[in-house]
Protein backbone atom coordinates (compact mmCIF):
# COMPACT_ATOMS: atom_id res chain seq x y z
CA UNK A 1 0.00 0.00 0.00
CA UNK A 2 1.12 3.45 -0.85
CA UNK A 3 1.53 5.59 1.73
CA UNK A 4 -0.42 9.13 1.43
CA UNK A 5 -0.18 12.40 2.86
CA UNK A 6 -2.70 14.15 5.26
CA UNK A 7 -3.56 16.45 2.17
CA UNK A 8 -3.80 13.43 -0.56
CA UNK A 9 -6.32 11.80 2.04
CA UNK A 10 -8.06 15.31 2.20
CA UNK A 11 -8.36 15.58 -1.60
CA UNK A 12 -9.73 12.15 -1.98
CA UNK A 13 -12.81 12.97 0.20
CA UNK A 14 -15.75 14.92 -0.46
CA UNK A 15 -15.65 17.25 2.63
CA UNK A 16 -13.33 19.57 3.43
CA UNK A 17 -11.41 17.83 6.62
CA UNK A 18 -11.25 20.55 9.76
CA UNK A 19 -7.50 20.85 10.45
CA UNK A 20 -6.19 19.90 13.97
CA UNK A 21 -5.45 23.07 15.32
CA UNK A 22 -9.15 25.00 14.33
CA UNK A 23 -9.51 27.13 17.25
CA UNK A 24 -12.70 25.47 17.64
CA UNK A 25 -11.31 22.48 18.44
CA UNK A 26 -8.84 24.09 20.40
CA UNK A 27 -11.25 25.00 23.24
CA UNK A 28 -13.89 21.96 23.21
CA UNK A 29 -12.72 18.39 22.35
CA UNK A 30 -14.91 17.08 19.04
CA UNK A 31 -17.53 15.21 21.05
CA UNK A 32 -18.14 15.05 24.60
CA UNK A 33 -20.03 12.02 26.42
CA UNK A 34 -21.78 13.77 29.79
CA UNK A 35 -22.89 11.70 32.73
CA UNK A 36 -24.88 9.44 29.87
CA UNK A 37 -26.86 6.44 31.47
CA UNK A 38 -28.20 3.75 29.15
CA UNK A 39 -30.56 0.51 30.41
CA UNK A 40 -32.33 -2.11 28.50
CA UNK A 41 -35.12 -3.40 30.83
CA UNK A 42 -33.24 -4.16 34.17
CA UNK A 43 -29.81 -3.84 32.23
CA UNK A 44 -27.19 -1.12 33.23
CA UNK A 45 -25.35 -0.96 30.25
CA UNK A 46 -23.83 2.20 30.92
CA UNK A 47 -24.17 4.78 34.14
CA UNK A 48 -23.11 7.98 34.87
CA UNK A 49 -20.51 7.86 31.67
CA UNK A 50 -18.40 10.85 31.06
CA UNK A 51 -15.57 10.60 28.18
CA UNK A 52 -14.16 13.88 26.07
CA UNK A 53 -13.29 12.48 22.34
CA UNK A 54 -10.19 14.93 20.98
CA UNK A 55 -9.91 16.05 17.78
CA UNK A 56 -6.79 13.86 15.77
CA UNK A 57 -6.73 11.11 18.37
CA UNK A 58 -7.23 7.34 18.53
CA UNK A 59 -9.19 6.89 21.83
CA UNK A 60 -9.28 3.06 22.30
CA UNK A 61 -12.06 1.71 24.75
CA UNK A 62 -11.16 -1.42 26.72
CA UNK A 63 -13.28 -4.03 28.89
CA UNK A 64 -14.65 -6.74 29.19
CA UNK A 65 -17.47 -8.35 27.30
CA UNK A 66 -20.57 -6.28 28.56
CA UNK A 67 -19.19 -3.56 29.39
CA UNK A 68 -20.89 -0.82 27.94
CA UNK A 69 -18.44 0.06 24.21
CA UNK A 70 -20.88 -0.61 21.94
CA UNK A 71 -23.58 0.99 23.23
CA UNK A 72 -21.42 4.25 23.35
CA UNK A 73 -20.51 3.61 20.03
CA UNK A 74 -24.48 2.99 19.10
CA UNK A 75 -25.61 6.67 20.78
CA UNK A 76 -22.46 8.19 19.15
CA UNK A 77 -23.92 6.97 16.07
CA UNK A 78 -27.52 7.29 16.72
CA UNK A 79 -28.93 4.21 17.18
CA UNK A 80 -29.81 4.60 20.91
CA UNK A 81 -31.01 7.77 22.75
CA UNK A 82 -29.12 8.12 26.18
CA UNK A 83 -31.57 8.02 28.93
CA UNK A 84 -29.98 10.43 30.50
CA UNK A 85 -27.35 12.80 30.30
CA UNK A 86 -25.69 14.53 26.80
CA UNK A 87 -24.01 14.46 23.87
CA UNK A 88 -21.55 17.88 22.90
CA UNK A 89 -20.14 18.33 18.93
CA UNK A 90 -17.27 20.43 19.69
CA UNK A 91 -19.21 21.96 23.07
CA UNK A 92 -22.52 21.89 21.51
CA UNK A 93 -25.30 20.03 22.48
CA UNK A 94 -26.52 17.46 20.49
CA UNK A 95 -29.27 14.64 19.98
CA UNK A 96 -28.42 12.28 17.07
CA UNK A 97 -31.68 11.21 16.17
CA UNK A 98 -30.35 8.56 13.43
CA UNK A 99 -27.37 6.65 11.75
CA UNK A 100 -28.47 9.21 8.73
CA UNK A 101 -28.45 12.52 10.87
CA UNK A 102 -25.07 11.09 12.57
CA UNK A 103 -23.79 10.89 8.95
CA UNK A 104 -24.72 14.67 8.70
CA UNK A 105 -22.71 15.40 11.74
CA UNK A 106 -19.82 13.84 10.03
CA UNK A 107 -20.17 10.36 12.76
CA UNK A 108 -19.50 6.99 10.91
CA UNK A 109 -19.81 4.16 12.89
CA UNK A 110 -18.21 0.59 11.87
CA UNK A 111 -20.30 -1.83 13.67
CA UNK A 112 -18.87 -5.33 15.02
CA UNK A 113 -21.47 -6.88 12.94
CA UNK A 114 -21.44 -5.72 9.29
CA UNK A 115 -24.11 -4.28 7.42
CA UNK A 116 -23.33 -5.15 3.78
CA UNK A 117 -25.75 -5.81 1.79
CA UNK A 118 -24.52 -9.65 0.51
CA UNK A 119 -26.18 -9.75 -3.49
CA UNK A 120 -25.30 -5.69 -3.76
CA UNK A 121 -22.07 -5.45 -5.57
CA UNK A 122 -19.04 -3.85 -3.75
CA UNK A 123 -19.63 -0.56 -5.66
CA UNK A 124 -23.23 -0.59 -4.21
CA UNK A 125 -22.10 -1.54 -0.98
CA UNK A 126 -19.58 1.79 -0.52
CA UNK A 127 -22.28 3.95 -2.13
CA UNK A 128 -25.38 2.52 0.41
CA UNK A 129 -26.02 5.46 3.07
CA UNK A 130 -23.23 7.91 0.98
CA UNK A 131 -25.46 9.05 -2.05
CA UNK A 132 -24.80 12.44 -2.46
CA UNK A 133 -28.03 15.03 -3.45
CA UNK A 134 -25.34 15.69 -7.09
CA UNK A 135 -25.92 13.16 -9.92
CA UNK A 136 -22.90 11.16 -10.10
CA UNK A 137 -22.19 9.02 -13.18
CA UNK A 138 -21.50 5.44 -13.02
CA UNK A 139 -17.64 6.07 -13.70
CA UNK A 140 -17.73 9.18 -11.35
CA UNK A 141 -19.06 6.62 -8.44
CA UNK A 142 -16.18 3.90 -9.47
CA UNK A 143 -13.73 6.24 -9.31
CA UNK A 144 -14.65 7.27 -5.90
CA UNK A 145 -15.55 3.87 -4.86
CA UNK A 146 -11.43 2.94 -5.95
CA UNK A 147 -9.88 5.57 -3.91
CA UNK A 148 -11.84 4.61 -0.75
CA UNK A 149 -10.91 0.69 -1.50
CA UNK A 150 -7.08 1.90 -2.22
CA UNK A 151 -7.09 3.77 1.03
CA UNK A 152 -7.93 -0.07 2.28
CA UNK A 153 -4.89 -1.33 0.44
CA UNK A 154 -7.47 -3.20 -1.69
CA UNK A 155 -8.20 -3.48 -5.14
CA UNK A 156 -11.18 -5.29 -5.86
CA UNK A 157 -13.61 -5.93 -8.52
CA UNK A 158 -16.74 -3.15 -8.21
CA UNK A 159 -18.98 -5.48 -10.06
CA UNK A 160 -18.73 -8.73 -7.77
CA UNK A 161 -20.98 -9.12 -5.03
CA UNK A 162 -20.11 -8.91 -1.60
CA UNK A 163 -21.06 -12.03 -0.56
CA UNK A 164 -18.61 -13.95 -2.99
CA UNK A 165 -15.55 -12.27 -0.77
CA UNK A 166 -14.12 -14.28 2.12
CA UNK A 167 -15.26 -12.59 5.15
CA UNK A 168 -11.89 -10.43 6.48
CA UNK A 169 -12.47 -8.43 2.64
CA UNK A 170 -15.91 -8.09 3.57
CA UNK A 171 -15.05 -6.60 7.23
CA UNK A 172 -12.58 -4.01 5.00
CA UNK A 173 -15.43 -3.17 3.10
CA UNK A 174 -17.38 -2.32 5.62
CA UNK A 175 -14.81 0.02 6.73
CA UNK A 176 -14.40 1.32 3.28
CA UNK A 177 -18.37 2.36 3.59
CA UNK A 178 -17.17 4.70 6.70
CA UNK A 179 -14.91 6.85 4.38
CA UNK A 180 -17.37 7.53 1.87
CA UNK A 181 -18.58 10.13 3.74
CA UNK A 182 -15.18 12.18 4.48
CA UNK A 183 -16.45 11.81 8.77
CA UNK A 184 -15.07 14.06 11.45
CA UNK A 185 -15.23 11.23 13.66
CA UNK A 186 -15.29 7.72 13.11
CA UNK A 187 -15.98 4.82 15.73
CA UNK A 188 -14.20 1.00 14.80
CA UNK A 189 -16.09 -1.41 17.30
CA UNK A 190 -13.45 -4.48 16.81
CA UNK A 191 -12.54 -4.07 13.65
CA UNK A 192 -9.59 -6.42 13.60
CA UNK A 193 -11.32 -8.95 14.86
CA UNK A 194 -11.41 -11.36 11.32
CA UNK A 195 -8.23 -9.23 9.94
CA UNK A 196 -5.56 -11.72 9.30
CA UNK A 197 -1.78 -9.79 10.53
CA UNK A 198 -1.18 -8.07 7.45
CA UNK A 199 -4.76 -6.66 7.16
CA UNK A 200 -4.64 -5.51 10.38
CA UNK A 201 -1.50 -3.64 9.58
CA UNK A 202 -3.38 -1.89 6.50
CA UNK A 203 -5.90 -0.57 9.05
CA UNK A 204 -3.80 0.50 11.23
CA UNK A 205 -1.53 2.56 8.27
CA UNK A 206 -5.40 3.92 7.79
CA UNK A 207 -6.30 4.60 11.32
CA UNK A 208 -3.09 7.02 11.47
CA UNK A 209 -3.67 8.81 7.90
CA UNK A 210 -7.02 9.45 9.96
CA UNK A 211 -5.55 10.71 12.58
CA UNK A 212 -3.09 12.72 10.71
CA UNK A 213 -6.09 14.37 8.69
CA UNK A 214 -7.45 15.59 12.18
CA UNK A 215 -10.09 12.59 12.09
CA UNK A 216 -10.69 11.35 15.77
CA UNK A 217 -11.41 7.42 16.10
CA UNK A 218 -12.86 5.65 18.49
CA UNK A 219 -11.39 2.34 18.61
CA UNK A 220 -13.24 -0.54 20.69
CA UNK A 221 -10.50 -3.16 21.34
CA UNK A 222 -9.84 -6.66 23.35
CA UNK A 223 -6.60 -6.73 21.83
CA UNK A 224 -3.99 -4.75 23.68
CA UNK A 225 -1.47 -5.26 21.23
CA UNK A 226 -4.11 -2.72 18.80
CA UNK A 227 -4.02 -0.35 21.69
CA UNK A 228 -0.12 -0.34 22.34
CA UNK A 229 0.47 0.43 18.28
CA UNK A 230 -2.43 2.55 17.56
CA UNK A 231 -3.66 4.09 20.64
CA UNK A 232 -3.23 7.88 21.63
CA UNK A 233 -5.32 7.10 24.85
CA UNK A 234 -7.56 4.83 26.82
CA UNK A 235 -10.93 4.56 28.84
CA UNK A 236 -11.64 1.47 30.73
CA UNK A 237 -15.09 0.34 31.12
CA UNK A 238 -16.22 -2.29 33.58
CA UNK A 239 -19.78 -3.22 34.09
CA UNK A 240 -20.83 0.22 32.20
CA UNK A 241 -19.29 2.68 33.88
CA UNK A 242 -15.68 4.19 32.88
CA UNK A 243 -13.17 3.26 35.70
CA UNK A 244 -10.49 4.45 34.11
CA UNK A 245 -8.97 6.71 31.94
CA UNK A 246 -5.03 7.48 30.31
CA UNK A 247 -2.92 8.70 27.54
CA UNK A 248 -0.44 6.17 26.31
CA UNK A 249 2.97 7.83 26.94
CA UNK A 250 6.16 5.75 25.69
CA UNK A 251 7.28 4.35 29.42
CA UNK A 252 3.52 2.24 29.47
CA UNK A 253 3.90 -0.94 28.70
CA UNK A 254 0.85 -3.56 27.32
CA UNK A 255 1.35 -5.34 31.07
CA UNK A 256 0.54 -1.82 32.35
CA UNK A 257 -2.45 -1.17 30.23
CA UNK A 258 -3.60 -4.71 31.09
CA UNK A 259 -3.15 -4.26 35.15
CA UNK A 260 -5.25 -1.24 34.48
CA UNK A 261 -8.12 -3.24 32.88
CA UNK A 262 -8.42 -6.71 35.28
CA UNK A 263 -7.00 -4.68 38.39
CA UNK A 264 -3.83 -7.14 38.35
CA UNK A 265 -1.01 -7.70 36.79
CA UNK A 266 -2.07 -10.49 33.90
CA UNK A 267 -0.92 -13.39 33.81
CA UNK A 268 0.07 -13.90 29.89
CA UNK A 269 -1.20 -17.17 28.76
CA UNK A 270 1.05 -20.18 29.72
CA UNK A 271 3.70 -21.50 27.36
CA UNK A 272 2.65 -23.87 24.80
CA UNK A 273 2.64 -27.14 26.77
CA UNK A 274 4.43 -29.70 24.35
CA UNK A 275 2.18 -32.48 23.87
CA UNK A 276 2.71 -35.21 21.44
CA UNK A 277 -0.27 -35.90 19.85
CA UNK A 278 -0.25 -39.49 19.54
CA UNK A 279 -3.11 -40.58 18.87
CA UNK A 280 -4.87 -42.32 15.42
CA UNK A 281 -5.15 -40.04 12.55
CA UNK A 282 -8.62 -39.00 12.24
CA UNK A 283 -8.66 -36.70 9.51
CA UNK A 284 -6.78 -36.55 6.22
CA UNK A 285 -6.79 -33.55 3.62
CA UNK A 286 -4.94 -33.64 0.81
CA UNK A 287 -4.91 -30.79 -1.68
CA UNK A 288 -3.22 -31.22 -5.78
CA UNK A 289 -1.18 -28.30 -6.50
CA UNK A 290 0.09 -27.81 -9.85
CA UNK A 291 3.19 -29.93 -9.26
CA UNK A 292 2.88 -31.73 -6.14
CA UNK A 293 0.24 -32.76 -3.89
CA UNK A 294 0.31 -32.25 -0.09
CA UNK A 295 -1.17 -33.65 2.91
CA UNK A 296 -2.81 -32.88 6.36
CA UNK A 297 -3.05 -35.21 9.17
CA UNK A 298 -5.19 -34.38 12.14
CA UNK A 299 -4.82 -37.04 14.67
CA UNK A 300 -7.36 -37.87 17.75
CA UNK A 301 -6.78 -35.41 20.24
CA UNK A 302 -4.70 -33.35 17.65
CA UNK A 303 -4.93 -29.02 17.64
CA UNK A 304 -4.18 -28.24 14.18
CA UNK A 305 -4.22 -24.52 12.81
CA UNK A 306 -4.30 -23.33 9.02
CA UNK A 307 -2.86 -19.79 8.85
CA UNK A 308 -2.47 -17.43 5.80
CA UNK A 309 -3.61 -14.27 4.45
CA UNK A 310 -6.94 -13.59 3.12
CA UNK A 311 -7.61 -15.80 -0.08
CA UNK A 312 -4.31 -18.45 0.75
CA UNK A 313 -6.73 -21.42 0.43
CA UNK A 314 -7.24 -21.93 4.30
CA UNK A 315 -10.87 -20.98 3.93
CA UNK A 316 -11.84 -23.12 0.89
CA UNK A 317 -10.28 -26.35 2.91
CA UNK A 318 -12.43 -25.60 5.46
CA UNK A 319 -15.75 -25.14 3.83
CA UNK A 320 -15.14 -28.29 1.97
CA UNK A 321 -14.53 -29.96 4.86
CA UNK A 322 -17.90 -29.00 6.33
CA UNK A 323 -19.82 -29.27 3.50
CA UNK A 324 -19.96 -25.35 2.24
CA UNK A 325 -18.42 -26.03 -1.34
CA UNK A 326 -16.64 -28.82 -3.06
CA UNK A 327 -13.20 -28.88 -4.41
CA UNK A 328 -11.83 -30.77 -6.96
CA UNK A 329 -8.60 -30.70 -6.00
CA UNK A 330 -9.20 -31.58 -2.33
CA UNK A 331 -10.10 -34.70 -0.96
CA UNK A 332 -10.56 -35.76 2.67
CA UNK A 333 -10.38 -38.90 4.17
CA UNK A 334 -12.49 -39.26 7.69
CA UNK A 335 -11.08 -42.12 10.01
CA UNK A 336 -9.81 -43.72 6.76
CA UNK A 337 -13.05 -43.36 4.16
CA UNK A 338 -13.38 -40.82 1.52
CA UNK A 339 -15.23 -37.81 3.12
CA UNK A 340 -17.23 -35.42 0.93
CA UNK A 341 -20.10 -33.91 2.81
CA UNK A 342 -22.52 -32.40 0.08
CA UNK A 343 -23.98 -29.95 3.06
CA UNK A 344 -23.27 -28.67 6.75
CA UNK A 345 -25.74 -31.31 8.37
CA UNK A 346 -23.87 -34.18 6.50
CA UNK A 347 -20.71 -33.10 7.96
CA UNK A 348 -22.64 -32.75 11.44
CA UNK A 349 -23.95 -36.03 10.97
CA UNK A 350 -20.63 -37.35 10.65
CA UNK A 351 -19.81 -35.89 14.08
CA UNK A 352 -18.20 -32.32 12.68
CA UNK A 353 -18.88 -29.73 14.79
CA UNK A 354 -18.74 -26.39 13.16
CA UNK A 355 -17.85 -22.25 14.13
CA UNK A 356 -17.77 -20.20 11.13
CA UNK A 357 -16.61 -16.85 10.97
CA UNK A 358 -18.86 -14.02 10.76
CA UNK A 359 -21.30 -14.21 13.79
CA UNK A 360 -23.91 -12.26 12.41
CA UNK A 361 -24.14 -13.50 8.85
CA UNK A 362 -23.19 -17.13 9.56
CA UNK A 363 -24.00 -17.75 13.24
CA UNK A 364 -27.06 -16.54 15.10
CA UNK A 365 -30.41 -16.22 14.09
CA UNK A 366 -30.96 -12.62 15.50
CA UNK A 367 -34.82 -13.21 15.92
CA UNK A 368 -34.96 -16.23 18.24
CA UNK A 369 -33.46 -16.68 21.54
CA UNK A 370 -30.77 -17.41 24.13
CA UNK A 371 -31.79 -21.12 24.19
CA UNK A 372 -32.83 -21.84 20.37
CA UNK A 373 -29.51 -20.22 19.13
CA UNK A 374 -27.68 -22.68 21.81
CA UNK A 375 -29.76 -26.26 20.89
CA UNK A 376 -30.47 -25.53 17.28
CA UNK A 377 -28.23 -28.47 16.29
CA UNK A 378 -28.69 -30.58 19.61
CA UNK A 379 -32.23 -30.57 19.58
CA UNK A 380 -32.73 -34.20 18.51
CA UNK A 381 -31.02 -35.14 21.72
CA UNK A 382 -34.01 -34.47 24.11
CA UNK A 383 -36.39 -35.87 21.64
CA UNK A 384 -38.63 -38.62 23.15
CA UNK A 385 -40.88 -40.22 19.98
CA UNK A 386 -40.74 -37.22 18.21
CA UNK A 387 -42.10 -34.67 21.36
CA UNK A 388 -39.63 -32.06 22.40
CA UNK A 389 -38.94 -32.42 26.11
CA UNK A 390 -38.61 -28.88 27.15
CA UNK A 391 -37.36 -29.42 30.38
CA UNK A 392 -33.72 -31.15 29.62
CA UNK A 393 -33.56 -28.72 26.98
CA UNK A 394 -33.38 -25.71 29.63
CA UNK A 395 -31.31 -28.00 31.70
CA UNK A 396 -28.74 -28.69 29.27
CA UNK A 397 -28.92 -25.25 28.17
CA UNK A 398 -28.18 -24.18 31.26
CA UNK A 399 -25.56 -26.24 31.88
CA UNK A 400 -24.04 -25.06 28.63
CA UNK A 401 -24.35 -21.59 29.21
CA UNK A 402 -22.68 -21.72 32.65
CA UNK A 403 -19.79 -24.11 31.40
CA UNK A 404 -19.55 -21.59 28.31
CA UNK A 405 -19.43 -18.21 30.70
CA UNK A 406 -22.39 -16.26 29.18
CA UNK A 407 -23.15 -13.48 30.54
CA UNK A 408 -27.16 -13.50 30.46
CA UNK A 409 -30.64 -12.78 32.08
CA UNK A 410 -33.10 -15.41 30.75
CA UNK A 411 -32.42 -18.25 28.43
CA UNK A 412 -35.59 -16.92 26.45
CA UNK A 413 -34.02 -13.25 26.06
CA UNK A 414 -33.06 -12.63 22.19
CA UNK A 415 -29.71 -13.49 21.67
CA UNK A 416 -29.44 -10.01 20.26
CA UNK A 417 -29.96 -8.23 23.41
CA UNK A 418 -26.50 -9.99 24.56
CA UNK A 419 -22.81 -8.02 23.54
CA UNK A 420 -20.99 -9.48 20.71
CA UNK A 421 -18.74 -11.47 23.08
CA UNK A 422 -21.43 -13.12 24.61
CA UNK A 423 -23.13 -14.38 21.74
CA UNK A 424 -19.79 -15.31 19.78
CA UNK A 425 -19.67 -17.79 23.44
CA UNK A 426 -23.31 -19.53 22.59
CA UNK A 427 -21.86 -20.33 18.93
CA UNK A 428 -18.65 -21.79 19.88
CA UNK A 429 -20.90 -23.54 22.80
CA UNK A 430 -22.89 -24.65 20.32
CA UNK A 431 -20.04 -26.11 17.89
CA UNK A 432 -18.74 -27.61 20.92
CA UNK A 433 -21.50 -29.25 21.80
CA UNK A 434 -21.81 -30.87 18.21
CA UNK A 435 -18.62 -32.01 17.94
CA UNK A 436 -18.33 -35.76 18.73
CA UNK A 437 -14.94 -36.73 16.52
CA UNK A 438 -14.22 -33.46 15.02
CA UNK A 439 -14.23 -29.42 15.96
CA UNK A 440 -13.56 -26.77 13.32
CA UNK A 441 -13.60 -23.32 14.16
CA UNK A 442 -13.05 -20.02 12.04
CA UNK A 443 -12.07 -17.28 14.39
CA UNK A 444 -13.18 -19.00 17.77
CA UNK A 445 -12.42 -15.59 20.25
CA UNK A 446 -13.17 -13.30 17.93
CA UNK A 447 -14.55 -10.24 19.94
CA UNK A 448 -14.34 -12.06 23.51
CA UNK A 449 -12.55 -10.07 26.31
CA UNK A 450 -8.89 -10.88 27.01
CA UNK A 451 -10.00 -13.08 30.44
CA UNK A 452 -12.91 -15.26 28.26
CA UNK A 453 -10.17 -15.43 25.26
CA UNK A 454 -7.61 -17.61 27.53
CA UNK A 455 -11.17 -19.46 29.29
CA UNK A 456 -12.01 -20.36 25.38
CA UNK A 457 -8.42 -22.17 24.68
CA UNK A 458 -8.84 -23.82 28.18
CA UNK A 459 -11.88 -25.79 27.31
CA UNK A 460 -10.92 -26.53 23.16
CA UNK A 461 -7.45 -27.59 25.18
CA UNK A 462 -9.41 -29.79 27.67
CA UNK A 463 -11.79 -31.35 24.73
CA UNK A 464 -8.81 -32.03 22.89
CA UNK A 465 -7.14 -33.44 25.80
CA UNK A 466 -10.23 -35.68 25.87
CA UNK A 467 -9.53 -37.24 22.21
CA UNK A 468 -11.14 -34.57 20.35
CA UNK A 469 -9.78 -33.60 16.88
CA UNK A 470 -9.81 -30.07 16.46
CA UNK A 471 -8.67 -27.60 13.06
CA UNK A 472 -8.66 -23.95 13.46
CA UNK A 473 -8.69 -20.95 11.08
CA UNK A 474 -7.42 -17.67 13.28
CA UNK A 475 -6.01 -14.57 11.58
CA UNK A 476 -4.92 -14.05 15.21
CA UNK A 477 -1.15 -15.68 14.89
CA UNK A 478 -0.70 -15.75 18.48
CA UNK A 479 -3.73 -17.04 19.38
CA UNK A 480 -2.99 -20.00 16.59
CA UNK A 481 0.78 -20.87 18.04
CA UNK A 482 -0.87 -20.87 21.86
CA UNK A 483 -3.42 -23.35 20.72
CA UNK A 484 -2.43 -25.24 18.04
CA UNK A 485 -0.10 -28.75 18.30
CA UNK A 486 0.72 -28.38 14.91
CA UNK A 487 0.23 -25.34 11.93
CA UNK A 488 0.32 -25.16 8.36
CA UNK A 489 0.52 -22.30 6.74
CA UNK A 490 -0.82 -21.69 3.37
CA UNK A 491 0.05 -19.05 0.51
CA UNK A 492 -1.73 -18.79 -2.92
CA UNK A 493 -3.99 -21.93 -2.35
CA UNK A 494 -0.41 -24.01 -1.66
CA UNK A 495 0.27 -25.25 1.95
CA UNK A 496 4.12 -24.52 2.48
CA UNK A 497 4.87 -25.45 5.58
CA UNK A 498 4.51 -27.12 8.81
CA UNK A 499 5.44 -26.76 12.48
CA UNK A 500 5.38 -29.04 15.49
CA UNK A 501 4.73 -27.57 18.40
CA UNK A 502 5.09 -24.52 17.51
CA UNK A 503 6.52 -21.33 19.54
CA UNK A 504 6.86 -17.24 19.49
CA UNK A 505 10.25 -18.50 17.46
CA UNK A 506 8.41 -19.61 14.75
CA UNK A 507 6.28 -16.53 13.96
CA UNK A 508 8.69 -14.77 11.80
CA UNK A 509 9.08 -17.49 9.50
CA UNK A 510 5.37 -18.35 9.68
CA UNK A 511 4.80 -14.44 8.84
CA UNK A 512 7.49 -14.82 5.77
CA UNK A 513 6.13 -18.05 4.78
CA UNK A 514 2.09 -16.82 4.43
CA UNK A 515 3.64 -13.48 2.62
CA UNK A 516 5.48 -15.62 0.11
CA UNK A 517 9.04 -15.24 1.18
CA UNK A 518 9.55 -19.17 2.19
CA UNK A 519 11.97 -21.32 2.15
CA UNK A 520 9.97 -25.10 2.22
CA UNK A 521 11.24 -27.02 5.14
CA UNK A 522 12.66 -30.07 4.47
N1 LIG B 1 -30.61 -4.06 22.53
C1 LIG B 1 -30.34 -4.53 23.74
N2 LIG B 1 -31.30 -5.11 24.50
C2 LIG B 1 -31.02 -5.57 25.74
N3 LIG B 1 -29.81 -5.51 26.33
C3 LIG B 1 -28.81 -4.95 25.63
C4 LIG B 1 -29.02 -4.44 24.30
N4 LIG B 1 -27.83 -3.95 23.85
C5 LIG B 1 -26.93 -4.15 24.83
N5 LIG B 1 -27.52 -4.74 25.90
C6 LIG B 1 -26.87 -5.11 27.17
O1 LIG B 1 -26.08 -4.00 27.58
C7 LIG B 1 -24.84 -4.42 28.15
C8 LIG B 1 -23.68 -3.75 27.41
O2 LIG B 1 -23.64 -4.29 26.10
P1 LIG B 1 -22.56 -3.82 25.03
O3 LIG B 1 -22.89 -4.51 23.76
O4 LIG B 1 -22.48 -2.35 25.01
O5 LIG B 1 -21.20 -4.43 25.65
P2 LIG B 1 -19.72 -4.46 25.05
O6 LIG B 1 -18.82 -3.85 26.07
O7 LIG B 1 -19.72 -3.85 23.71
O8 LIG B 1 -19.45 -6.03 24.98
P3 LIG B 1 -18.65 -6.92 23.87
O9 LIG B 1 -17.20 -6.67 24.12
O10 LIG B 1 -19.02 -8.32 24.23
O11 LIG B 1 -19.13 -6.52 22.53
C9 LIG B 1 -24.83 -5.94 28.04
O12 LIG B 1 -25.25 -6.47 29.28
C10 LIG B 1 -25.88 -6.26 27.00
O13 LIG B 1 -26.49 -7.52 27.24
Amino acid sequence: MTNVTAQEFQATTHVPLRPVDSTSAQSFPLLRLKAVCKSFGATKALSDVSIAFEAGKIHCLLGENGAGKSTIGKIIGGLYAPDIGDVLLEGQEIRVNSPSHARALGIAVVHQELSLAPDLSVRDNLWLGAETKWCLSRQGESRRAVDVLSQLGLELDLEKPVNTLPVGTQQLVEIGKALMNAPRLIVFDEPTAMLGAVEKQQLFTVLRRLRASGISVILVTHHIDDVMEVGDCVTVMRNGRCIDSFDLEDHLQGADVLERLTGQRQVFEAAHELREATGEILLEIETSGADSTKKISVRCGEIVGLYGVLGCGAEDIVQGLVGLKTFRNTRYLLGGKRFKPSQPVDAMRHGVGYLAAGRQQNGVLSQRSIRENLMLTQLHQFSVMGWLSRTSECKHATQQLADAAVKYGCQEDAIESLSGGNQQKILLARAMAGARDLLVLEEPTAGVDIGAKQQIHERIKAAAARGLSVVVLSSDLPEVIALCDTIYTLHQGNIVNQYEAPDETCQAQIVGDVLGRYEVQS
